[in-house]
């Protein structure tokens, strides 16, 4: 409940002004539309519906005073003009309260994922190693959507409480003693309905679960289609989709019932409630029919209010988890904050290295509850404007220690050390500003290959990008296509071959001129020919930048100036890939003994 409140406050912050003239127009319209109803009385006792008098009515004696002046023959006339005034004024108002309305929903839906959104970008990236990525589609889209849509319904819900205070105290007015009956069957009511209020936050619990088992469920079946399909899984998918799909649907058609249930004990309530009213004042307290009338009137008003503030209760409770979730995901983000960006972009300094990167006595653990080390006792020496090389078995910790010397994770004990100076929050994002990485995965935005390349370095003149494009052998395909730097890749470059979405990755991370190139098995889809090309031009690079790479092809790193050898996140052996080669009991002599017999 207390995240419902702050998101309330939250609204009320960002709207300010607007909320409160939305919340006065809404009390407004109903009670034009409670006036536009009232002046059915007078309309009907003109037209002679009631042979009395209504002039027991206060509000209809004191209508009558206000019109005594005007000539008999023109009173249902003003009364009519009067009743269309008020109907089109408040339809005039409901117009622009609509448009309000949606302006301050939207605005406040846009702030919500702004915030969340940012918030995300500014989290450390052990942060996202440890979460699953559905899980923030799951909240940035539908959870959200429930969270701006359960504000917008306890703002509602005040207003609806507002109006019916008003009305009540209209009622009140006009008759006191009917007004007290309907009251106290309106509290009986609310007090025996308090069971659906509860399921309805039992419902949504569930929802939110479901519908976070979805969206994981969908993004894992899409990101292994290929597996899926060549594997020939499809009607595993299918069946564990259709059985989730008919729990979601279970679910909300429960919540319907629910809620119908409950909207149909109040409308048979309300049935024999009225029915009992009149007879009660008809036959046995023998009322005219004008005050007859206004029984029928007050309960009409007020009885529908008890209605629609019970399924804004049921429908706000069942949007509470989509608030605790949104609020569980700000607060792990605050934990996990690197630095604000504002602040972080004012810190960049330019960044070069002069002696170079070193680790000392470095630790590293995914999870600080298991005695297990991914990096255990790291010391190395990465000298400036040389190329280094990390080999290693598959879970050696490679991937590890270049997320530790790029500045992404921080050890858990030990230090990096750049030109001396121990790597920390003060000059961590210059360093990290100097760095160009390429992934084993490269990853391209569906845009033109232009975009994609100028994300780097938006000034980029077109003579850099060709040059960015040679060193990446990247080119001749580039000018082959139909149109050239502007043709617009698939979904993740899906229309590029895994070969050529690398060497544009190559191509954006040299486009910058970084200090560090990291290539994380960067050429690995390379065919012989263009990898050769690159090695070349990295080759001309030497001397210029600190390249770190990390390779399972050990041709590929003969030219490299050092070479770390890691197992079981220890480093085993380190030295030139000479020196390394001639010890042929080391573990890389019979890693590289292993792929020349292999090849
Ligand atoms: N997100 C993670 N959570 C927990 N443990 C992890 C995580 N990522 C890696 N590890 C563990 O850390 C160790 C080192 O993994 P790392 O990815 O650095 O190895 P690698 O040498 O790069 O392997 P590969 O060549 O297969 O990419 C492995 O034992 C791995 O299981």
């Amino acid at each position: 409940m207390k995240e419902l409140l702050f998101y309330v406050k939250r609204l009320r912050d960002y709207a300010g002004k607007k909320l409160y003239i939305n919340l006065i127009s809404s009390v407004i319209i109903s009670c034009l539309e409670g006036v536009g109803i009232y002046l059915l009385i007078p309309m009907l006792s003109l037209i002679g519906v009631f042979s009395g008098g209504t002039g027991s009515i206060p509000f209809i004696s004191g209508f009558f005073d206000f019109i005594r002046w005007i000539p008999e023959k023109w009173n249902l006339l003003v009364i009519l003009s009067v009743y269309a005034v008020l109907i089109i004024g408040q339809a005039v108002m409901q117009k622009y309260q609509s448009i309000r309305s949606s302006e301050i929903q939207q605005g406040f839906i846009r702030l919500l994922r702004l915030d969340i959104y940012q918030a995300l970008l500014e989290s450390r990236w052990s942060f996202f190693v440890k979460k699953r990525r559905s899980d923030f589609n799951h909240v940035l889209t539908s959870e959200l959507a429930r969270v701006s849509q359960g504000t917008v319904q306890t703002m509602m819900l005040l207003t609806s409480l507002i109006f019916t205070v008003i009305q009540i105290a209209f009622a009140f007015w006009l008759s006191a003693k009917l007004t007290a009956l309907v009251m106290i069957c309106g509290i009986g009511f609310v007090l025996f309905s308090r069971r659906f209020v509860k399921g309805a936050k039992v419902l949504g619990d569930r929802t939110s679960e479901l519908s976070q088992s979805y969206f994981a469920g969908v993004a894992d079946h899409f990101n292994g289609i290929k597996d899926i399909k060549s594997n020939m899984l499809e009607k595993t998918n299918l069946n564990w989709f259709r059985a989730l799909c008919g729990r979601m649907e279970q679910n909300i058609v429960q919540f319907v019932r629910m809620q119908s249930n409950s909207q149909l004990l109040y409308r048979a309530s309300s049935a024999v409630l009225i029915v009992l009213f009149i007879f009660l004042s008809f036959e046995v307290l023998h009322v005219r029919a004008e005050q007859l009338m206004l029984i029928i009137l007050i309960f009409s008003r007020l009885w529908p209010r008890f209605t629609t503030i019970q399924a804004n209760l049921e429908q706000i409770v069942s949007t509470l988890p989509a608030f605790k979730g949104l609020t569980d995901l700000q607060r792990e983000c605050r934990e996990f904050q690197e630095m604000a960006l504002a602040e972080r972009d004012a810190q960049i300094r330019p960044f070069s290295i002069k002696e170079g990167i070193s680790c000392r006595q470095v630790y590293f653990r995914y999870d600080s509850s298991h005695s297990d080390y991914a990096l255990e006792n790291i010391n190395l020496h990465i000298p400036a404007n040389s190329t280094t090389a990390i080999v290693g078995k598959s879970g050696a910790g490679k991937s590890t220690l270049i997320d530790i010397l790029i500045g992404l994770f921080q050890p858990e004990k030990g230090q990096v050390v750049i030109d001396g100076v121990p790597l920390t929050a003060d000059n961590l994002f210059s360093y990290r500003s100097s760095v160009s990485y390429v992934s084993q995965d490269p990853f391209l935005f569906n845009a033109s290959i232009r975009e994609n390349l100028i994300m780097v370095e938006p000034d980029a003149s077109e003579e850099r990008i060709w040059d960015a494009l040679r060193f990446s052998a990247s080119d001749e395909f580039v000018s082959r296509l139909p149109q050239g730097l502007d043709t617009v890749i698939g979904d993740r470059g899906i229309r590029l071959s895994g070969g050529e979405r690398q060497r544009i990755v190559l191509a954006r991370a040299i486009l910058r001129r970084p200090a560090i190139l990291v290539l994380d098995e960067a050429t690995s889809a390379l065919d012989n020919e263009n990898e050769a090309k690159i090695q070349g031009a990295l080759d001309r690079l030497k001397g210029n930048m600190t390249i770190i790479v990390i390779a399972h092809r050990l041709s590929t790193i003969r030219n490299a100036d050092q070479v770390i050898v890691l197992e079981q996140g220890g480093i085993i052996q380190q030295g030139a890939y000479q020196q390394l080669s001639n010890e042929t009991k080391g573990t890389f002599g019979r890693l590289l003994a292993y792929q020349t017999s292999g090849q």
